[in-house]
């Protein structure tokens, strides 16, 4: 079960909307399966889950590099088949599909030549920051200085949503310091909506103020970080006879453990706590690593996040 118990239900429009999404690959293995929330237009994303989740495929299939087994996907209120949807937005992944013999300012050149709102500023911008020289190679560049131009063919397109799969873990950390902010500079000028995946919990703290949490190719958590995080309470109290105080089950568990005669857990409170527990209110951080290591944790979607695939009943 779902709770949906959380405030600051998002009005305006969805950069991303997913409807009973799922991918199978071969078998009876789901990548990702029954997928379905809403992402506001306008905010950056963190895209979070442990390896295997389903993160990639989830960004595959937002940019037709997959396609889903079940369920839609639209970008703006298109959907991703739908050829109009193309320059609405850019794609960063591990990967860094650069053609090796083009010098920089070829790439640059044929960034220009294939985005009609390409911005040459900017990507330039970007370039030159880095002291990389326009005549170099591609081949010639270091991995850190490839996805440096990644980032300025992306960032030239001037897209209204800039999807990027760990995009940032081959930059050091000057390099990773400049982009984040880049980005989000880009979010709040232009009001580009950014779904950005990475292991990196302090980086998603830092810059992100919206989450979609996976864990086995399901939704675990959507929403904004401001409500989600504050739903959450750790507590810890003692362990009697050996066994967790049957109170918990009047809340929403996440995570329980028991160290020696006491007990940690987070939870989602559903009504006043036991004068003899310890409360407090736990970081993004805690939040996301209790939810990563209890995959079957019941999910939490804030009002806005929520949606229902077709057929189903509205909660
Ligand atoms: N092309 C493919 N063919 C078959 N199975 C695949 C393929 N791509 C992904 N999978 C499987 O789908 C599941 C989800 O993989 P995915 O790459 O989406 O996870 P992820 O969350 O991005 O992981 P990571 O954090 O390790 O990058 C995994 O079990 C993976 O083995």
């Amino acid at each position: 079960m779902a709770d949906t118990s959380t405030s600051n239900g998002t009005t305006g429009s969805w950069a991303l909307e997913a409807r009973g999404l799922g991918k199978r690959y071969f078998g009876d293995r789901w990548a990702l399966r029954d997928c379905s929330f809403r992402i506001p237009a306008g905010r950056i994303c963190g895209l979070v889950g442990p390896n295997g989740a389903g993160k990639s495929t989830l960004l595959g299939l937002a940019t037709r590099q997959v396609q889903p087994t079940t369920g839609t996907l639209s970008i703006f209120g298109t959907p991703v088949d739908d050829p109009s949807v193309m320059p609405r937005f850019a794609f960063l992944g591990q990967e860094k599909p650069l053609f090796k013999r083009f010098t920089v300012a070829d790439t640059l050149r044929m960034g220009a030549e294939l985005n009609p709102g390409w911005d040459a500023l900017a990507a330039e911008r970007i370039v030159r920051s880095g002291n990389i020289a326009m005549h170099t190679r591609i081949g010639a560049l270091s991995g850190g200085q490839r996805t440096r131009v990644a980032f300025a063919l992306a960032f030239g397109k001037r897209p209204d949503l800039l999807l990027l799969d760990e995009p940032m873990s081959d930059l050091d950390p000057l390099a990773r310091d400049e982009m984040s902010t880049l980005l989000m500079a880009e979010a709040v000028e232009r009001g580009t909506t950014v779904v950005m995946s990475s292991h990196l919990l302090t980086e998603l703290e830092d810059m992100c103020d919206y989450l979609l949490v996976v864990a086995e190719g399901r939704i675990r958590m959507a929403g904004d970080a401001d409500a989600l995080v504050p739903a959450h309470t750790l507590v810890t109290g003692v362990v009697r006879d050996g066994r967790l105080p049957s109170e918990l089950d009047r809340h929403t568990v996440v995570e329980t453990r028991v160290q020696g005669r006491q007990f940690h857990a987070m939870i989602r409170p559903k009504g006043p706590l036991p004068a003899d527990w310890e409360s407090a209110e736990p970081s993004l951080e805690e939040v996301l690593l209790a939810h990563l290591r209890s995959p079957g944790a019941p999910s939490l979607y804030t009002q806005g996040a929520r949606v229902e695939a077709e057929g189903n009943q509205a909660a």
